[in-house]
């Protein structure tokens, strides 16, 4: 009997220049339905999912019993059944789902009523980026920056009147690995170029001026150059969206899944012909989700267990 569920959105980051601070939610879903029990317990019920292992090296408990140590708290033992849409290590922020679900996971069982800076600060401690836990917490678009004394600033914006394609090839691609091929230093000048990319699509992003945004999306120069040999299929994926009317087509955060932007009811069509040219990835038409994780309480059983 379930005490409560806790489902969290994926997500994409950078949106091309927008690197390790642009997010967007998508809608596919990590969901955990958590019991009491005597000892802890995780249950994967999903392809998405490799068969759980041992409490104590699930990436999800580790972020849970983290943030109960933070408060000075501790977890009581719980079962949790894991549903997944999500793919693994496809740069579809399954790792950042897992540790909003963590946190979540923990604010429920500790009664640590944590506020959604409070998360957000874990949860960047914990991914080391801001772009994609901002997204599966918040929802929408999100635009956000760590500071210097950690503080996170968000800017959210829910209204986008797009589509979002994913071409999903077979293969993985660690984050961690997808970072190591990045430099570590710009020059000033490469630096300058680099965010007045950035500073132009966002702004043209935010204030809907789609055709100008999926052209600067294509521009970027923090992380895409670098990583483009390790996406399958890379600029065909590009110049074949192109073509079937996409505004711009990125590297879906780390990748290897890349992701189009189309307007609002062209992404049916624009899949159906890049799926036809793609027979090994598997080419989807996302929606963007408002509203981030979410926790449903099932009064009834949480009272009946006395938490
Ligand atoms: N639901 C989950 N439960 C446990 N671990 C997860 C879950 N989702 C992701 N992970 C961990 O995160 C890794 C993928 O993270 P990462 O390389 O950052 O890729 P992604 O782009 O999917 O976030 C997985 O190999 C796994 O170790
Ligand atoms: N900004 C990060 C985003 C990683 O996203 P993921 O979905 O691949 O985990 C980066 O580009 O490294």
């Amino acid at each position: 009997m379930s005490m409560f569920s806790i489902t969290v959105p994926a997500s994409t980051a950078n949106l091309g220049p927008g690197f390790d601070s642009a997010g967007l939610a998508l809608n596919l879903y990590l969901t955990l339905h958590v019991e009491k029990s005597e000892h802890w317990e995780f249950v994967h019920e999903s392809v998405h999912l490799p068969p759980a292992p041992d409490a104590s090296e699930h990436l999800i408990y580790k972020t849970a019993e983290r943030t109960a140590n933070l408060y000075h708290s501790t977890l009581p033992p719980c079962k949790v059944i894991m549903e997944s849409d999500i793919p693994l290590a496809r740069g579809l922020g399954s790792s950042a789902s897992a540790i909003i679900a963590g946190i979540e996971l923990a604010n429920q069982l500790c009664e640590l009523s944590l506020s959604i800076e409070e998360k957000l600060r874990i949860a960047t401690d914990i991914e080391g980026h801001p772009d994609n836990v901002a997204a599966s917490l918040y929802g929408g678009l999100v635009i956000t920056s760590q500071l210097p004394n950690g503080d996170i600033e968000v800017f959210k914006k829910t209204d986008a009147e797009l589509d979002f394609i994913v071409y999903i090839p077979v293969v993985e691609l660690k984050t961690e690995d997808a970072r190591k091929v990045l430099p570590e230093q710009f020059t000033r000048n490469e630096a300058a170029k680099a965010s007045a990319v950035g500073n132009v699509m966002i702004a043209a992003l935010v204030s809907g001026n789609y055709e100008l945004a999926g052209k600067m999306m294509e521009e970027d120069l923090f992380h895409e150059p670098y990583r483009s040999s390790l996406i399958p299929n890379y600029s065909e994926i590009r110049e074949e969206a192109k073509i079937a009317g996409a505004f711009g087509t990125v590297i879906s955060g780390a990748g290897p899944t890349m992701i189009s932007f189309t307007s609002k009811g062209k992404g049916q069509e624009v899949a159906a012909q890049l799926q036809n040219l793609l027979s090994s990835h598997q080419v989807s038409v996302l929606k963007m989700d408002s509203d981030g994780s979410s926790v449903n309480l099932d009064v009834n059983n949480f009272k009946a267990f006395g938490i």
